[in-house]
């Protein structure tokens, strides 16, 4: 190797300078990434830069995304982002787009326009959005992602030569199927014998939450409390008493009424449900009922007199904390305050949200929905002795919320534009997938950043190889639309998809349609898929998947399967093949240096369905072992490798086989030419 064929020397080249100054690059986010990446990206001297943002900035981002102050909140980020940096370079030319990277005007022509682009997105489904149309527009595409102390940077290309063939390739981001972060809860735990905060935490989110505001015809684990358990048979509770009807409002029951008759039922009544089951408190420290009474204190008024909003300026069901003048979001709360804020938040859902029960859906951007949360999680927390917690905690754990480290996203800002100037240099080969650590996982190299050679596309990958997959569904249970939403826009993150058969089945969507192509393929929504057109979907049938905008096309193999057991697969179907996985396996997983832990359980661009509690095949036995129960949260951003699958060389040079070379993961890293 020749001096100058090596990268750093070429860094501070003349000629790099100038090609920095003169390529097109394409920011995409202007969050916590995106506004460091920026910054770093006008001081290094990129001068034609442009940026897509979908939101506005909120208080929240202020104490990290440090191109907005307070007076810019409500405005555009990718407006304030760019004016901002346009102060450091002046000469830069930033062109700003406030919206959604998936529209179809930011289509393959627009992502050709661009040298390289650069993401700092916070959703799978827009990062594999991304990752398509660069694959079609030929585009290098670098991809990043933080979590707390961890982060990462991966640079995915396919270089053509002059005749189009490709002449060096890496992985895309949906190459390597991303693992999922699971954490097992037995629902027994969460039901009968919580230890720790997150149990009960999860518990009044996704069993009262969901069973008071939710929809009632979604079961929980709530209405089956003892029903069929080994532990309430053996205690004579056969849990008939036990329904969701217990947590309807009676007809006359004012709101009042209801809330207290609730505290009774779960806090009190169930406590000593459970108490019966005596063989569950053989080893176990037995729970402590709480009476209304009691717990609010003498001469305590249970809730606020007269309207819902109280007397302290909250609006009707906007905030129970502010109803009560209850402040301190880092405090945490006395008995008595929570279960005022429980009753009171019982009566704002009721009286001031009226069409939102039957329908809510927790969200951690609600403060009433968290601080119902909080005061339950904290009174089941009393029964059985467990340590209270902060709203703040509280928000954090039940929102799976990571929070954000300004230094991380700064190191990733930085770690992005060092990629894209070897990119920029003529330098692919020096490329490299930079993961950084929050403790150091390899003794023999000490380090909390790990860079290695960026993997080899995968054949199988749905988004750049050629995979057909296999779906495992009821065809006969399952309508168009399910399978739409369930599969191809939530499992293949696919925005206007088209299906077609060889046997004459076709669905459409986007644009330039007309209306009676609009009303067939809307008729064609609520038909089970065996029932369609062309002899229908069926076992065996092959379905062609296409989306023109991503240039993504995939064939779906059916395979009818009638019975499932929900315990073992909720989603009722099952995918196989190398699918695009909304979760990843994160660094800090792998080892002993887990930062893993259910306070920094990271959120999910699925809001909908980042835990999952199921009854696994032991439950039954009362009490059950890790295995019963998943709590599952899916990780938002990163394709983040295992920290075991990381194994740089004592000299830090990535993707050699060293003494670690047993750690190293499953993927076939490509070696720098
Ligand atoms: N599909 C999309 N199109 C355009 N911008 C997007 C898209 N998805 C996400 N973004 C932007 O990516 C950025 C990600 O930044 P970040 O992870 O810091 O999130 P945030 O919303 O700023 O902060 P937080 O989620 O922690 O409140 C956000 O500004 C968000 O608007
Ligand atoms: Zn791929």
């Amino acid at each position: 190797m020749t001096v100058s064929s090596r990268w750093p020397s070429v860094a501070t080249s003349s000629q790099l300078k100038e090609k920095m100054q003169r390529a097109k690059v394409l920011c995409v986010g202007a969050g916590g990434i995106g506004c460091e990446l920026l910054k770093t990206l006008v001081l290094s001297g990129f001068e034609d830069i442009e940026v897509i943002d979908m939101d506005t900035i909120e208080t929240s981002n202020l104490n990290r995304q440090f191109l907005f102050r307070k007076h810019h909140v409500g405005q555009s980020k990718a407006q304030v982002a760019a004016e901002a940096v346009r102060v450091f370079r002046p000469n830069a030319q930033i062109s700003v787009y406030q919206g959604n990277v998936k529209e179809s005007r930011f289509d393959k022509a627009f992502f050709q326009r661009f040298a390289i682009v650069l993401n700092g997105l916070d959703n799978v489904e827009a990062r594999r959005h991304v990752n398509r149309l660069c694959l079609s527009a030929g585009t290098p595409l670098i991809e990043s992602g933080t979590e707390g102390y961890l982060g990462q940077v991966t640079v995915h290309y396919r270089l053509k030569n002059g005749a189009g063939e490709i002449q060096d390739a890496t992985e895309c981001f949906e190459c390597a199927p991303k693992q999922s972060r699971t954490k097992t809860y037995p629902v027994c735990t969460i039901r009968n014998t919580p230890e720790k905060p997150i149990h009960c935490i999860v518990w009044a989110k996704e069993l009262l939450f969901a069973r008071l505001f939710g929809r009632p015809d979604v079961a929980t684990d709530l209405d089956e409390a003892a029903a069929g358990e080994e532990g309430a048979e053996a205690n004579g509770d056969t849990g008939d008493h036990i329904s969701a009807s217990a947590f309807v409002r009676g007809p006359d029951e004012t709101a009042d009424t209801y809330a207290k008759r609730i505290f009774c039922r779960v806090f009190e009544e169930d406590i000593n449900r459970v108490l019966s089951m005596e063989d569950l408190w053989e080893t176990r420290e037995k729970p402590k009922p709480l009476h209304l009474a009691d717990t609010l204190g003498d001469g305590q008024p249970a809730l606020q007199n007269g309207s819902v909003g109280g007397e302290h300026g909250a609006a009707a069901g906007e905030s129970a904390c502010k109803a009560l003048g209850i402040s301190g979001a880092h405090r945490v709360w006395s008995l008595a305050e929570c279960a005022k804020v429980f009753l009171e938040s019982i009566k704002q859902y009721l009286e001031g949200r009226p069409t939102e029960v039957g329908e809510a859906v927790f969200d951690k951007e609600d403060d009433l929905a968290v601080e119902f949360v909080t005061a339950a999680a904290n009174l089941r927390a009393a029964n059985y002795g467990i340590p209270q917690q902060s709203l703040f905690i509280t928000k954090g754990m039940a929102g799976n919320i990571i929070h954000a480290i300004a230094t991380t996203n700064a190191i990733v800002g930085g770690l992005i534009v060092v990629e894209a100037m070897k990119i920029l240099a003529g330098k692919p080969e020096c490329s490299k997938a930079t993961f950084i650590l929050k403790h150091v996982t390899n003794p023999k190299a000490k380090r909390l950043l790990n860079a290695i050679s960026p993997g080899e596309p995968n054949p199988n990958c749905a988004a750049c190889g050629t995979a057909r997959l296999e779906l495992l569904i009821d065809t006969a249970k399952t309508s168009l639309e399910d399978l739409l939403s369930k599969v191809v826009k939530k499992k293949l993150s696919l925005v206007e998809p088209t299906l077609r058969t060889d046997e004459g089945f076709e669905y459409e969507e986007g644009e330039g349609l007309d209306d009676d192509e609009v009303a067939g393929n809307k008729a064609k929504l609520p038909i089970m898929l065996d029932q369609q057109s062309g002899g229908g979907l069926k076992h065996g049938t092959v379905l062609h998947v296409e989306d023109q905008v991503q240039e993504f096309k995939v064939q779906i193999e059916f395979s009818h399967k009638e019975d499932w057991d929900e315990e073992q697969d909720p989603e009722f179907f099952k995918l196989g093949g190398s699918v695009p996985q909304a979760t990843s396996k994160s660094a800090d997983e792998a080892g002993p240096s887990s930062a893993a832990g259910p306070s920094t359980a990271p959120a999910d661009e699925d809001d909908d369905d980042d835990i999952v509690i199921m009854d696994g095949p032991s439950a039954a036995d009362g009490v059950g072992t890790d295995d019963d129960v998943m709590i599952v949260d899916e990780v938002k951003p990163p394709t983040m490798l295992a920290a075991a699958d990381i194994a740089p060389d004592a000299n830090g040079s990535a993707g050699k086989r060293g003494a670690d070379a047993d750690l190293e993961g499953p993927r076939k890293r490509r070696k720098a030419s």
